[in-house]
């Protein structure tokens, strides 16, 4: 086991250990924020026939040469085509029929009039200049051609990508599978919410905490509950979690108290615990093990050292295993609304609320800072970023920070 080891040298071992989960086909919807396990060919032409962008009238551009304001041109109307529909006539000469946005091209025609450029009865179109051949004609195949790549193995599914996947009638997709991730809280202190809030007892919020954050990354949380410091519930919890999960999540008994047990529990569930204890603030005392192919993180109990620490090691791995080829979050430089003097003789990530103004990032910090303070998460939307040994920071200076939501924008 390594001990005292860099928030580089942590997230590179775990990167190292973690590899993609295997694919699943998925109803198409459910594939929303997944990555691609295939890729994906047209199988079609899309749009499949050649259609009318407008409303108006499908004409010959030769029967128009010639037309202008002073002598225009009078076709006949032949037929009448909606969307959805197609004519079974051919349009001969100085014939036209009426088209409406979407609908396929007639035979015979080849450009379009819409409607607000013509003169028009039931039987008849005046037409008042030249239309040459293709105009207003959407091709076949505009949008993608039979046989292009049109997604590739890898790329996100976002709302777009589920777009294109209908329009291919791809009813199910084939993504990797979303990581099943098990949370346990461990504490005697801790009771759940459901149960009476006795003397010396507090409620269990991390486990909703890191429930919810897993959900965000869209993975799928499992909430084993709490477990008091005692190892064989521990070890009983921690087999039943690897029997279902992907990865294991536990919180509390990582520090050296006499009741901190979650190394020792790891150990004899059968883990090799790889590294304990990070040079960072919070959070420091994080346990991580591994398991044959899953990793078993234990973090801190403190609620926001639990925060900060998955953001910084649980969600790279879980969108790794989700097939995510990004998993960094983004840095910014942003402009400190307030003094940080706190001395940072090593990497330390502070709560911060960064907003967007007049092409800058401005960064305001809450009062506490403190790792047992839940409260001072709320409107956490990015994490100011001191490299050990530098501040102190003064209101004004442009700091780095990770953007974990988006910012919003103010006038
Ligand atoms: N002698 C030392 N003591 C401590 C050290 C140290 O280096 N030497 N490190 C401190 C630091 S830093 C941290 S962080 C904590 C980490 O302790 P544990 O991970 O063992 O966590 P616990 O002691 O179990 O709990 C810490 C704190 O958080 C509360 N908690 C625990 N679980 C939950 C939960 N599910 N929901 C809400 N709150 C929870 C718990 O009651 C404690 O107050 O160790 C320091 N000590
Ligand atoms: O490492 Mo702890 O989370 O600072 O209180």
């Amino acid at each position: 086991m390594r001990t005292n080891v860099t928030l580089e040298e942590a997230l590179a071992m775990l990167l190292k250990e973690s590899g993609t989960i295997e694919a699943v086909h998925v109803p198409l919807l459910d594939a929303l924020g997944s990555v691609l396990a295939e890729n994906i060919v047209s199988d079609m032409d899309m749009p499949p026939f050649k259609k009318s962008p407008l409303d108006g009238y499908a004409v010959r551009g030769e029967d128009t040469e010639g037309a202008s304001k002073d002598t225009p041109i009078i076709l006949k109307v032949m037929d009448f085509v909606p969307a959805g529909y197609v004519s079974n006539k051919r349009l001969g000469k100085k014939e036209a029929m009426r088209i409406m946005t979407g609908a396929k091209i007639p035979e015979g025609a080849d450009a379009v009039v819409k409607f607000e450029d013509t003169k028009y009865t039931e039987e008849t179109v005046t037409v008042y200049k030249k239309y040459p051949v293709g105009t207003n004609i959407v091709k076949a195949g505009e949008d993608m051609e039979k046989g292009d790549l049109v997604l590739q193995k890898g790329e996100v599914i976002d709302a777009p990508e589920i777009g294109i996947l209908a329009t291919l009638g791809k009813a199910y997709v084939e993504v990797f599978r979303k990581p099943r991730v098990a949370i346990l809280s461990t504490g005697d202190e801790l009771v759940d919410m459901q149960q009476p809030l006795v003397e010396g007892k507090i409620r269990n919020s991390n486990s909703y905490t890191i429930a919810a954050q897993i959900k965000k990354l869209g993975a799928k949380p499992l909430m084993l509950g709490i477990c008091s410091d005692a190892i064989e519930i521990i070890k009983a919890k921690l087999n039943s979690a690897l029997n279902w999960a992907d990865i294991v999540i536990t919180t509390g008994g990582v520090s050296v108290g006499d009741h901190d047990l979650a190394k020792e529990a790891f150990r004899e569930v059968g883990a090799e615990v790889l590294f304990w204890r990070v040079r960072m603030k919070p959070g420091t005392p994080i346990a991580v093990a591994k398991k044959e192919e899953k990793l078993i993180f234990g973090l801190s109990g403190n609620p926001a050292a639990a925060y900060i620490t998955f953001e910084q090691f649980v969600r790279p791995i879980i969108l790794k295993k989700m097939g995510r080829g990004n998993y960094k979050l983004m840095e910014v430089k942003s402009i400190l609304e307030s003094d940080f003097t706190k001395a940072s003789n090593q990497n330390r990530f502070v709560r911060g609320n960064t907003y967007y103004r007049d092409g800058k990032y401005y960064t305001r910090l809450p009062e506490k800072h403190s790792s047992g303070v839940l409260t001072s998460l709320m409107g956490t939307n990015s994490l100011f970023y001191i490299k050990a040994l530098t501040g102190p920071y003064k209101k004004g200076d442009e700091i780095t920070v990770q953007l974990l939501n988006h910012p919003e924008v103010l006038k």
